[in-house]
């Protein structure tokens, strides 16, 4: 059995004239969480709308749980989550949740169990047009959750989120990873980067480095992640940065809680 739930090669991806993704390799490993992190317009969302089946590609190979992405039988395989939560704003919490459980033919009961998951049980006969914006992310999150996919793609999931909340879905998610899930979930936050098993830096359209935190801090002698990230964007060891340009002054240091990201 293969043990990578992603396998990306020589991904290129052009949007807007531009390519935004050059030649990217990754892999994530089964049953891990995998955090995607890099600064505002490096690519995130691009490369998780490539997993998720929802981007055109132009060049490369994106193969997701032994299929290419996109195809017909990774739709109850794959949960995503977008950025721009996709839910219908005159239904209640509970009636989005009920829709696509019953498009995804996921148990009757599973609506009722990602509210929980998610902390919505209070909100479920709210309409979705009256959530604020973290609580709109939740039900996309819930969406994501229901039928209990093997993948989740979950794109920025706790931005806008109080620590409390930021804590109990960190908790669902280690949860969900230790019942065989795996998970890619993008942040600008570095200070969840230390709650992933291992980590993706991106820049610039390109893959800059991939390990473990606790590698990451090894290699670098620097237990910061944040300033981890510094150190390798700035010095680069050889052969091992794939990025070929320095880090210009600041912008290797991810804004916390920017907004971003696109459809296209
Ligand atoms: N619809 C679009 N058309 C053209 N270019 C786009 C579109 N969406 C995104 N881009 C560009 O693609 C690049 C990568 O954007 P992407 O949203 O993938 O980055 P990101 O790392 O997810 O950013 P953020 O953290 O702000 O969400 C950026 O330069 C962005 O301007």
């Amino acid at each position: 059995m293969d043990t990578d739930a992603v396998k990306v090669a020589g991904l290129t991806v052009r949007r807007g004239g531009q390519d935004v993704l050059t030649g990217l390799d990754l892999s994530v490993p089964a049953g891990e969480v995998v955090g995607l992190l890099g600064p505002s317009g490096s690519g995130k969302t691009t490369l998780m709308r490539a997993i998720a089946g929802v981007q055109r590609i132009s060049a490369g190979t994106v193969t997701v749980l032994g299929h290419p992405a996109g195809a017909a039988p990774l739709r109850t395989l794959i949960g995503y989550a977008a950025q721009t939560p996709s839910v219908y704003a005159d239904l209640t919490v509970r009636e989005n949740l009920s829709y696509f459980a019953s498009v995804l033919r996921a148990p009757r009961t599973d609506p009722d169990r990602v509210m929980a998951e998610v902390g919505l049980a209070d909100l479920a006969r709210r309409p979705a047009g009256d959530l604020s914006g973290g609580q709109h992310a939740r039900v996309s999150l819930g969406v994501a959750l229901l039928g209990r996919p093997r993948l989740l793609v979950l794109d920025e999931p706790t931005v806008g989120l109080d620590p409390v909340l930021r804590e109990e879905l960190w908790s669902l998610f280690h949860g969900l990873r230790d019942r065989g899930t795996t998970l890619l979930v993008s942040s600008h936050v570095m200070e969840e980067a230390g709650r992933c098993d291992r980590l993706v830096l991106m820049r610039e359209g390109r893959l800059v480095t991939e390990e473990t935190p606790a590698r990451l801090r090894a290699r670098t002698g620097v237990q910061d992640l944040e300033q981890a990230f510094l150190r390798i964007v700035r010095e680069p060891e050889p052969g091992h940065g794939r990025h070929e340009r320095p880090a210009p002054g600041t912008r290797g240091n991810p804004a916390p809680g920017t907004p971003g990201g696109g459809e296209g």
